[in-house]
């Protein structure tokens, strides 16, 4: 097993590396006779895309989509969905001098000792790039999901220091932070200006959430919905933490307060996140992220080089100087993949027919 696979009934598979000719997905288990398009996939390849604002790497990339099949007269088919983008604006130089260091916090030391040969040219393998393809796949299942009536969306709810709150979802697609609080853009803003001139980086937090989710999606024992959502959130690049409702929250809490209690009309609070013994509670599914910062800077930091000898490592080049900024769509994409996932897996053991599923439609 290489790792390259999400998924059991709704599989995501990705190729390519940052500087290589281009980025492909294999999107398997897709029920037919989804209306996909080319341009359905663009609208959040355009919410991830490199170089779009000046708080992100400068890489200009189009991340223009092609579907190379499984797709039919606009219509899914059933068969393999093939994704392909081209990569047309590597500069494989920025890496010569740094090829044969290890940038501290990236991933050159764990893929040099555990390979032995690495495409050291923007990371290769390990670079976010790769999570346009997550982007691509994640819009199909948004699409198959939204069908259902179930929405998965994200924004940023901590930039460095800086706490957002939740105001609107229209704000989030109006400033280049997929920040809810258009009040808190300047203050980001100046941060960030601020953050550049320092030649840092910094960490965030992303919140996403999924509405119209019904009863009874998920596992009860090792597969739990949870579960599966960590591990498709925390298989983002830079993720180092994940939190579900309440999360670590929790700890503090008793359990008169955390316990959401229910009428007949519905709970009454959502600690849970919408998750209770592995099985979606028909509450919207919360889970929060939490990005570490970037680790190429070009203020200088301590390392060793291949040879095990002290250096001094300066990454210059295009680096997103908060990897959370254009995290959103990222973390919606594994959202909904993991989602649909187990919306298939549902289906497949209990049918269409489930007491405590009314809202799980015949597909
Ligand atoms: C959207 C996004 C953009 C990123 N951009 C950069 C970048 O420009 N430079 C960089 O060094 N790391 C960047 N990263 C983080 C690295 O990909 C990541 O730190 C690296 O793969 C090592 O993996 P790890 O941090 O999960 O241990 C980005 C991550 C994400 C999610
Ligand atoms: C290209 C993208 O982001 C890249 C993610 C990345 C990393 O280390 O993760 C490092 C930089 O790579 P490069 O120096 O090769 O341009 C970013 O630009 C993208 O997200 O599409």
């Amino acid at each position: 097993m290489s790792g390259n696979t999400f998924g059991k009934l709704f599989t995501v598979t990705t190729f390519g590396e940052s500087h290589g000719p281009a980025l492909g997905a294999i999107v398997d288990g897709c029920p037919p006779g989804i209306p996909i398009s080319e341009e359905d996939l663009q609208h959040d390849l355009d919410r991830r895309r490199p170089g779009s604002s000046r708080h992100t790497t400068q890489r200009k990339e189009p991340d223009q989509v092609r579907i190379l099949s499984g797709v039919f007269e606009g219509k899914t088919t059933g068969s393999s969905i093939g994704l392909l983008i081209e990569n047309t604006d590597q500069r494989s130089k920025d890496y010569s001098k740094i090829k044969d260091q290890f940038r501290p916090a990236h991933a050159d030391y764990t893929y040099h000792h555990k390979y032995g040969h690495r495409d050291y040219r923007g990371g290769g393998r390990s670079s976010a790039r790769e999570t346009a393809m997550r982007v691509a796949a994640g819009a199909i299942a948004k699409k198959v999901l939204a069908a259902k009536g179930i929405q998965v969306r994200g924004y940023m709810s901590q930039l460095g220091p800086i706490k957002i709150d939740f105001k609107t979802w229209d704000a989030v697609s109006e400033n280049a932070f997929f920040c809810p609080d258009p009040d808190k853009v300047a203050e980001l803003e100046a941060y960030m200006d601020q953050l550049r001139r320092d030649q840092d980086s910094v960490g965030a937090e992303v919140t996403v959430i999924a509405d119209g989710v019904p009863v009874g999606l998920g596992e009860p024992v090792f597969d739990r919905l949870d579960a599966d959502l960590a591990h498709g959130l925390m298989s983002i690049n830079a993720v180092k933490g994940i939190e579900i409702g309440a999360g670590f929250g929790c700890i503090a809490q008793r359990g008169s307060e955390h316990r959401d209690e229910m009428t007949p009309e519905g709970f009454l609070s959502n600690h849970a996140g919408g998750v209770l013994g592995g099985i979606s509670s028909g509450q919207p599914i919360v889970a929060r992220l939490a990005l570490k910062p970037t680790s190429s800077i070009t203020t200088p930091g301590r390392s060793i080089d291949v040879h095990g000898q002290p250096v001094e490592v300066i990454t210059k080049g295009r680096h997103d100087p908060c990897v959370g900024i254009r995290a959103t769509p990222i973390a919606e994409a594994m959202m909904a993949i993991t989602l649909l996932d187990h919306w298939l897996r549902h289906r497949g053991q209990n049918g269409d027919v489930s007491v405590d599923t009314p809202r799980l439609e015949q597909q």
